[in-house]
């Protein structure tokens, strides 16, 4: 006989949460239990959805592998959204800001500091730069990509504990430790003779969903965004991450431009694979089949929010300005014969559709009565490591704003 199934009603689902447990104050994981801003963000999602924890420790070198492993339904420890990783995964609208940091005791062959010379941060990273520089940085996350991008003459040495990391600047191993806006002014305390140069990225992090969940990251998203208009996201962010973590970001609209960055950030890619398939960069094809899947994603999330959707015209001018600044970035990718390709039809589409799709929830959520000005402004702070020109960046913010325009003004 088969056994049993125990009762739905008395056995609550489990939500598989991966973490990586050495990074506070957004995650800390001891004997099974996680604490830190994700821990109590996710604690407060599972008590509303009824669903029970489950942490996972991952090691960040593994994150990837592992969320393609279906290892975990979800990871979020501070994850920087990246294009890598918008490969294998689905983000959520970001729930904070980052960016990169460098804790550098300066050694005496550096450029003195306010010595005559610019303080410029970028200035001083290109005099850092050179062999006798030693850089300690956590091991297979983004901060390691950072250190090689923009350090690619120092000696890196990669870390595979983060703990280690600020030890290694404590004791004199290094020079300097990369860090970021959260983590390092907290490394920073009890060390002597540290500055704090940066930050030098702009950064969003995000959950980071099992693709083949979409229903889990569609909710997520909802409930990111509530989260963030009742102000309960803020108060976490203020509670855990302090100043260096500057929100909000599960606004329509600052979720919106994050989300267009991430859809951009992936183009580099599609022009090596196009270039390496000899595939012409434009493909009408392709892109009424983006516009139809955006129709009718607008639609749905129109008709779930009790609202109409943009007028077709305003829907088809953002998505066309998303698509047409994804071509100007293929044209002007560098494309080097060593780069690795993937695959367009099996990774990077399924990728971007991903983005769509979030784009698309967020889009009958764009408010009217939004300032052009504040609009084209805050589009290129978020959009200015894309590579697009000033004016290209222009017009998507207008048709960001476009979408809102027949749409009430929220109250006062
Ligand atoms: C990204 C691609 O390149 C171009 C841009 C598109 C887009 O932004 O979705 C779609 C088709 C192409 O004209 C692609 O071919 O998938």
């Amino acid at each position: 006989a088969r056994p049993e199934a125990p009762p739905a009603s008395r056995e609550s689902r489990v939500l598989r949460v991966g973490t990586s447990g050495d990074y506070p104050p957004f995650s800390t994981l001891k004997e099974g239990q996680a604490s830190g801003f994700d821990a109590a963000l996710l604690e407060s999602y599972a008590t509303e959805r009824g669903l029970r924890l489950e942490w996972v420790r991952f090691r960040w070198p593994e994150l990837v592998a592992d969320l393609r492993a279906h290892r975990f339904d979800v990871a979020t420890s501070g994850i920087t959204v990246r294009p890598e990783r918008s490969l294998t995964g689905r983000y959520t609208v970001p729930v904070a800001r980052n960016g990169a940091l460098l804790l550098l005791r300066r050694p005496t062959w550096a450029p003195p500091a306010g010595g005559g010379t610019s303080e410029e941060p970028l200035a001083l990273l290109r005099a850092l730069d050179r062999p006798d520089f030693r850089l300690a940085v956590n091991k297979g996350g983004h901060l390691e990509r950072v250190a090689r991008a923009h350090f690619p003459h120092a000696r890196i040495l990669a870390i595979p504990d983060n703990a280690a990391v600020r030890e290694a600047v404590a004791s004199g191993q290094a020079d300097a430790a990369l860090s970021n806006t959260v983590e390092g002014p907290r490394w920073a305390e009890g060390l002597t003779g540290l500055e704090l140069v940066g930050p030098f990225t702009r950064d969003v992090v995000a959950l980071y969903v099992d693709p083949s969940q979409p229903e889990l990251a569609a909710d997520l998203d909802t409930w990111l965004l509530r989260q963030e208009e009742s102000g309960a996201l803020g108060e976490l962010r203020a509670r855990y991450l302090g100043p260096g973590a500057t929100g909000p970001t599960a606004t329509p609209v600052d979720a919106l431009l994050s989300a267009t960055a991430e859809r951009l950030a992936l183009m580099p890619m599609v022009a090596v694979a196009k270039q390496r398939a000899g595939q012409p960069i434009e493909v009408p094809a392709q892109e009424a089949k983006v516009l139809e899947a955006a129709r009718s994603e607008v639609q749905k999330a129109a008709a779930a929010l009790g609202v109409s959707p943009p007028p077709d015209e305003a829907l088809t001018a953002f998505f066309q300005a998303q698509m047409d600044a994804a071509k100007q970035l293929q044209l002007r990718a560098a494309t080097p014969a060593d780069a690795p390709a993937h695959s367009l039809d099996d990774e990077l589409r399924p990728a971007l559709a991903r983005i769509s799709s979030r784009i698309s929830t967020l889009v009958p959520r764009v408010p009217g009565g939004l300032d052009r000005d504040a609009i084209r402004h805050k589009a290129h702070e978020e959009l200015a490591s894309t590579g697009l020109e000033a004016g290209e960046i222009d017009r998507l913010a207008d048709a960001l704003v476009g979408l809102g325009t027949s749409r009430p003004a929220p109250a006062p």
